[in-house]
C-alpha cells in the first residue's frame, strides 16, 4: 500500500515538473543529460519552488511572445536606439505587472526573482528598471509618507527617477561630496548649487536622456552655515513633458560605457536651482521652519549610515545579479563543452572538451561557486528583508542597528566577492569557448562587459572590502576583553572560540576524507581568526610606531584586512551552503551532487589560500596541498557527467539565454545567427548599399528560424534601407516536411529576384500565424495554407533552391501590413512569364497560374482590411508600436494607450541632445 503511495506521489510529482519544466529538444547534449546522477527537474523544484518557477516562466514567456522584446540580432544596435528600445521595454514592464503588492507581500522572493529574470534577458533594461523604482523609490518610500504621491507617480512612470549620488570627483567616497544645499529660511526652500565643474553629479544611471527627478546626495547648509553632514533630496531635473532641463539644471548623457549601453548614464550640475523644503529625504535629518537642523540620531556617524543605509540594498542585489551573470556564462560554456568535439585519444575518434580534465578544472568550480553563491544571495536577501520590515516600522532598538551593520558588512564583501568571481568566470568561459566564445552572437562578450560595473557601482569593491573587515576587527575588543558577543545573523559567533580555533591544524588523513565541505570549513574558521589576528597585531605595530589611523589602516590592506574580508565571505558563504546542502530534508536522490558542489566550492575557494594556510601553521608538509589539489580533481571529475543537467537547471529559456552556443539542444544554429549578424549589420552601417547575404541552410527547423530572424529584424528596426537577401536550401534535406518542400520547390523553375519576395513575404506570414499559436481554423489560415501547398505535380531536380530578397525595407514592412507582396508577385510574375516564356515546364506554369489565380483572390479578399487589423486579428502586437525609426509619433500612441504620461506630448521636433520629440508650443 505504501509503495503505491509513493508509486503515485512520484507520478504526481513528475507530472507537475513536466508541466512547469518541459524537456529540452534532442540533440547532442542529450548523451550527458542521460548520464546524470539527478533529475534537474527535481533539483529545480527543489531550488526554487513550483510557485518562482510558475513566477519565472511567465516572465519569460511574456518577453519572447512580446515583439518589442525581439532580440536585436547581431547586437549592434547604435547606442541611441539601444536606449530608446530599453526605455521603452522598461516602460512595457510596468504595463506587464507582473507582480501586485500582494503576491510582493506573500512572498519578497519574487521580486528578487523577477529583477534576476529580466537581468537575464537584458543587464541595461533591469538596472534602468531597478534604478529607477528601487534605487530612486527606496529612499523616498523609507523616508516619510508626504511622498506617496510621487511614489504613485513613479509607478506610473508619470516620473522617472534617477539616484545622483557620486559626483565627477568623488564615487566611493561619498563623505567628500560636494554638491550643496542650503536652507533658505525667508522661501522655506533648499538651494542646490554644484560649486565647480568636479563636483557635477556624473555616471548617473537613467540622467543621460530620461529621468525626470532625481534623489540627490548634497551636503546640508543650515542658515547659520554649519554644514550638517550629507542628505539627500528629491529633485526635478526635467520637464515631465518636454523632457527639458529645469531651470538652473545642466543635464546630459555621459557617452558610450564599456558594457550595459541601453542605460542612459549622465551628469548633472545644480545652479541655484529651488526646492521646497518638504522635499528633503528626512531620514538622518531635518531643518525646522526657523533653520534650526533636527535629528533622532545623535551619532553623526550614525546619522552618516542612516543616509546611506539604502546601498546596502543595493549590494545584496549586486551579489545576485553578478552571480546571475556567473550562471548565464556558466550554462553557455558548459553546454558548449558538452556538445563540442575536439582531438581524441585517436585520429578518427574526437571527443568532448568536457572530457578533458583541463575543461572540467576551468568550468566546474565555477559551477559549483555559481550554486552556492546563487543560494546565499538568495539568503542574504531575505535577511534584508527583516531588516527592511523593521527600517519600515521604525524599530529603533539595539537588534535592528546590529542587524543593519551585519548586513552592511556581509553586503560589502559579498558583492566584490560575486561579481569578480562572474568577472574571472565569464572570461575563463569565453576562452573555453575558443573562437565561439569570442563571437558576440555567443553572448559571453556581453556577459563580461555587463557584469564589469558590478565590481564598481555602489562602492569599489576594493574600498568595500575594508566596511567589512572594520566591522570584523571591531569585535577583537570583547574578544580581548572576554565580553560574550553575538551578531543577529550569527556570521561573526565563530569568533566565540577564536583563541580556541586559532589552535586548530588540518587533519584529513587522505583525498578522500576531504571530499566534504567541512573539511575547507573548518580550514576557513581558522583562517578568519588568523587573519583577524595577524591584521589587529599590524594596525597596531603601525599605530605603535607612530603612524595616524589614516597610515596605518592604508598600510595594513593588502595580505591582511584585505584578505580578512575576502575570507570572511567566503567562510560565510560556505558555511550557509554546508548547512543547505546537509539538511536532512535535502531529497534523498539530490543529495550525493549538492554536496559534491558545496565540498568542490570550499576546496576550489580554499585552494587560492594555501600559502596563508602554511604560513600560518595550520597546514604543514606536503599532504595538505596534495590531497587538497586531488580532492579539486576528484570532484571535477565525479561532477562532469552531472554538469550538463546542473547547467540546464540555471539556465534560463533559449530565448532569454540568447547564445547559439548556449542552446539547450547543444546545437547552434549558426548559420542563422551569421545570417542576423550580417543582416543587421548591413543595415545599420551601410544603408545604402544592399548586402548580399549567402547561406545553406541545413534543415527544415532552420528555416522557421531563418524567418524569425527576419521578423525580429524588421520589428527591431526602422526598416528604411535596403536589403538584399539571399538564401539557398538544401531541398533534398527539405523533404521531411512536405509544406516546406512544396512552397519551395513550386518558385524553383522560375526563380527571380522578385518572385522570390512574394514567397518570402507569404513565408513570413507563416511565421507570424505559427507564432502566435493560431490553432483554430480561421479563413486566414486557410488561405496561408493553400497557398502554400501548391498541386502536387510540381516537381523540380536540382537539389538547391535560391532565393534573393531585394527591396526597400519600408517597401518591405508595407507588403507586410497591405500585402502589396502578393500584388507585386502577381504583377512582376506576369512580366517574368511575358518576357522569358521558357522559364519552366508546361505544367510548372499551370500551376503558377493557379497559383496567380489564388493569390488574385487573396488579395481581393484582404483589400477591405488594414494590416493592423490582420494582425490584431492574430493577436500580434501592431508594427506601428514596433517601428524605432526617426519617426516617434508612435511613442504618443502607445504612451496614451497604457496612460502613461512622459511622452505624451512629444511628437515633432527634436530636442539636443535628445532623440526624443516634442510639440511645438509645448515648451
Ligand atoms: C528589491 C528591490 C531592489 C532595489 C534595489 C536594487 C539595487 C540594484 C543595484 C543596481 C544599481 C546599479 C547602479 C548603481 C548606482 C550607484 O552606484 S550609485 C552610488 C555609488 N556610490 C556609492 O555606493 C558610495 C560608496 N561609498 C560608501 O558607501 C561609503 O562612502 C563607504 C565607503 C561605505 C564609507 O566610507 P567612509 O567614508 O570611510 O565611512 P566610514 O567611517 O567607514 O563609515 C561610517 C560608518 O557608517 C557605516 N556605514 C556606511 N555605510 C553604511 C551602510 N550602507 N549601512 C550601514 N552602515 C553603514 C560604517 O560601517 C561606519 O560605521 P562604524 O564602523 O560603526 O563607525
Amino acid at each position: 500500500m505504501a509503495s503505491t503511495l509513493n508509486q503515485k506521489e512520484a507520478t504526481d510529482n513528475q507530472n507537475s515538473w513536466d508541466r512547469l519544466l518541459p524537456d529540452f529538444p534532442k540533440g547532442p547534449l542529450c548523451r550527458y543529460r542521460k548520464k546524470a546522477s539527478f533529475s534537474w527537474k527535481e533539483m529545480a523544484m527543489f531550488l526554487n519552488g513550483e510557485d518562482i518557477i510558475q513566477f519565472k516562466n511567465r516572465i519569460f514567456s511574456s518577453l519572447e511572445n512580446d515583439p518589442l522584446f525581439a532580440h536585436h540580432p547581431g547586437e549592434d544596435l547604435r547606442r541611441e536606439k539601444y536606449q530608446e528600445l530599453t526605455f521603452l521595454r522598461c516602460k512595457r514592464l510596468f504595463e506587464y505587472d507582473f507582480l501586485n503588492q500582494q503576491e510582493l507581500l506573500e512572498n519578497p522572493l519574487k521580486i528578487f526573482n523577477m529583477i534576476l529574470c529580466l537581468g537575464m534577458y537584458d543587464w541595461s533594461l533591469c538596472i534602468q528598471l531597478l534604478l529607477h523604482s528601487g534605487v530612486f523609490t527606496g529612499p523616498i518610500i523609507s523616508a516619510s509618507r508626504r511622498f506617496a504621491h510621487i511614489v504613485k507617480q513613479v509607478y506610473n512612470m508619470e516620473i522617472f527617477g534617477c539616484f545622483a549620488l557620486t559626483e565627477l570627483s568623488h564615487g566611493s567616497n561619498t563623505k567628500g561630496i560636494r554638491t550643496t544645499a542650503t536652507f533658505d529660511r525667508s522661501t522655506q526652500e533648499f538651494i542646490i548649487n554644484t560649486p565647480d565643474f568636479e563636483a557635477a553629479k556624473f555616471l548617473v544611471g537613467n540622467m543621460g536622456k530620461h529621468a525626470t527627478h532625481t534623489v540627490l546626495y548634497a551636503q546640508l547648509y543650515t542658515p547659520d552655515g554649519q554644514c550638517q553632514g550629507l542628505h539627500s533630496f528629491l529633485v526635478q531635473i526635467r520637464d515631465t513633458k518636454t523632457l527639458l532641463p529645469m531651470p538652473g539644471v545642466m543635464v546630459g548623457d555621459v557617452g558610450k560605457k564599456v558594457g550595459q549601453n541601453g542605460l542612459d548614464n549622465g551628469f548633472a550640475m545644480f545652479h541655484n536651482v529651488r526646492i521646497p523644503k518638504e522635499n528633503i529625504l528626512n531620514i538622518a535629518g531635518d531643518v525646522t521652519a526657523e533653520g534650526k537642523y533636527s535629528s533622532s540620531v545623535k551619532d553623526v556617524k550614525e546619522r552618516f549610515s542612516a543616509a546611506l543605509g539604502s546601498l546596502s540594498n543595493g549590494r545584496i542585489m549586486i551579489t545576485a545579479l553578478s552571480t546571475t551573470n556567473l550562471k548565464l556564462a556558466l550554462a553557455i560554456a558548459i553546454r558548449f563543452s558538452a556538445a563540442r568535439c575536439q582531438f581524441g585519444p585517436t585520429e578518427d575518434e574526437e571527443i568532448p572538451v568536457l572530457e578533458y580534465q583541463t575543461q572540467q578544472w576551468r568550468l566546474l568550480p565555477y559551477l559549483a561557486a555559481a550554486y552556492a553563491l546563487d543560494y546565499f544571495s538568495k539568503s542574504l536577501f531575505e535577511n534584508f528583508v527583516e531588516f527592511y520590515a523593521g527600517v519600515l516600522t521604525k524599530q529603533r532598538n539595539q537588534r535592528q542597528a546590529d542587524l543593519g551593520r551585519e548586513i552592511h558588512a556581509l553586503s560589502a564583501a559579498s558583492k566584490p566577492l560575486a561579481s569578480w568571481t562572474a568577472q574571472q568566470a565569464a572570461q575563463e568561459c569565453r576562452e573555453a569557448c575558443g573562437g565561439h566564445g569570442y563571437l558576440a552572437m555567443n553572448r559571453l562578450g556581453d556577459i563580461r562587459n555587463d557584469n564589469d560595473p558590478n565590481c564598481t557601482y555602489e562602492g569599489d569593491n576594493n574600498v568595500l572590502l575594508q566596511q567589512t573587515s572594520n566591522y570584523l576587527i571591531s569585535w577583537m575588543n570583547c574578544i580581548r576583553d572576554k565580553v560574550p558577543f553575538e551578531s543577529p545573523l550569527g556570521t561573526i559567533n565563530i569568533l566565540q572560540d577564536y583563541h580556541h580555533i586559532l589552535g586548530w591544524k588540518f587533519t584529513a588523513v587522505s583525498v578522500e576524507d576531504c571530499m566534504d565541505s567541512s573539511v575547507p570549513l573548518a580550514a576557513y574558521k581558522w583562517l578568519v581568526c588568523y587573519l583577524l589576528r595577524e591584521s589587529y597585531l599590524k594596525l597596531s605595530k603601525e599605530k605603535q610606531a607612530g603612524l595616524s589611523d589614516f597610515e596605518a589602516k592604508n598600510n595594513c590592506q593588502v595580505y591582511y584586512c584585505r584578505s580578512l574580508a575576502i575570507a570572511f565571505i567566503e567562510q560565510t558563504v560556505l558555511q550557509r551552503y554546508h548547512d543547505y546542502t546537509h539538511d536532512p530534508t535535502v531529497p534523498p536522490a539530490l543529495q550525493p551532487v549538492l554536496k559534491n558542489l558545496s565540498a568542490l566550492y570550499g576546496l576550489w575557494s580554499l585552494s587560492k589560500h594555501l600559502a596563508m594556510l602554511y604560513q600560518g601553521g595550520y597546514a604543514s608538509g606536503e599532504q595538505p596541498g596534495r590531497f587538497i589539489q586531488n580532492a579539486i580533481l576528484e570532484l571535477c571529475y565525479r561532477l562532469k557527467d552531472d554538469a550538463v543537467a546542473l547547467a540546464d537547471v540555471l539556465a534560463p529559456p533559449d530565448f532569454i539565454l540568447n547564445s547559439a552556443i548556449g542552446k539547450a539542444s547543444g546545437e547552434p544554429d549558426l548559420c542563422i545567427e551569421m545570417i542576423k549578424i550580417s543582416f543587421s549589420s548591413e543595415v545599420n552601417n551601410k544603408p545604402e548599399v544592399p548586402g548580399v547575404f549567402y547561406i545553406r541552410l541545413l534543415r527544415v527547423a532552420e528555416i522557421d528560424l531563418l524567418i524569425r530572424a527576419i521578423l525580429q529584424t524588421g520589428a527591431c528596426y526602422s526598416l528604411q534601407y535596403s536589403i538584399q537577401f539571399r538564401v539557398e536550401i538544401d531541398i533534398k534535406e527539405t523533404t521531411e516536411s512536405t509544406a516546406v518542400w512544396m512552397r519551395l520547390s513550386l518558385y524553383h523553375h522560375v526563380a527571380s529576384k522578385e518572385v522570390m519576395l512574394s514567397l518570402a513575404v507569404l513565408t513570413l506570414r507563416e511565421d507570424l500565424k505559427a507564432s502566435t499559436a493560431l490553432t483554430q481554423h480561421s479563413p486566414r489560415q486557410e488561405l496561408v495554407t493553400k497557398q502554400i501547398h501548391p498541386p502536387q505535380e510540381c516537381r523540380f531536380n536540382s537539389r538547391f533552391f535560391s532565393l534573393t530578397f531585394n527591396t526597400p525595407c519600408r517597401q518591405w514592412q508595407c507588403y507586410l501590413q497591405h500585402f502589396e507582396a502578393i500584388k507585386c508577385y502577381l504583377s512582376l510574375h506576369e512580366n517574368l512569364l511575358n518576357t522569358n516564356p521558357d522559364a519552366g515546364s508546361k505544367k510548372d506554369i499551370e500551376v503558377l497560374e493557379n497559383v496567380q489565380r489564388r493569390a488574385m483572390e487573396l488579395v481581393k479578399e484582404l483589400k477591405h482590411e488594414s494590416c493592423e487589423e490582420w494582425l490584431r486579428e492574430l493577436g500580434v502586437f501592431s508594427l506601428g508600436k514596433r517601428r524605432l525609426g526617426d519617426d516617434h509619433s508612435y511613442l504618443k500612441g502607445a504612451c496614451s494607450n497604457i496612460g502613461l504620461g512622459i511622452f505624451s506630448q512629444i511628437i515633432s521636433y527634436k530636442t539636443r541632445g535628445n532623440s526624443l520629440k516634442i510639440m511645438p508650443g509645448e515648451v
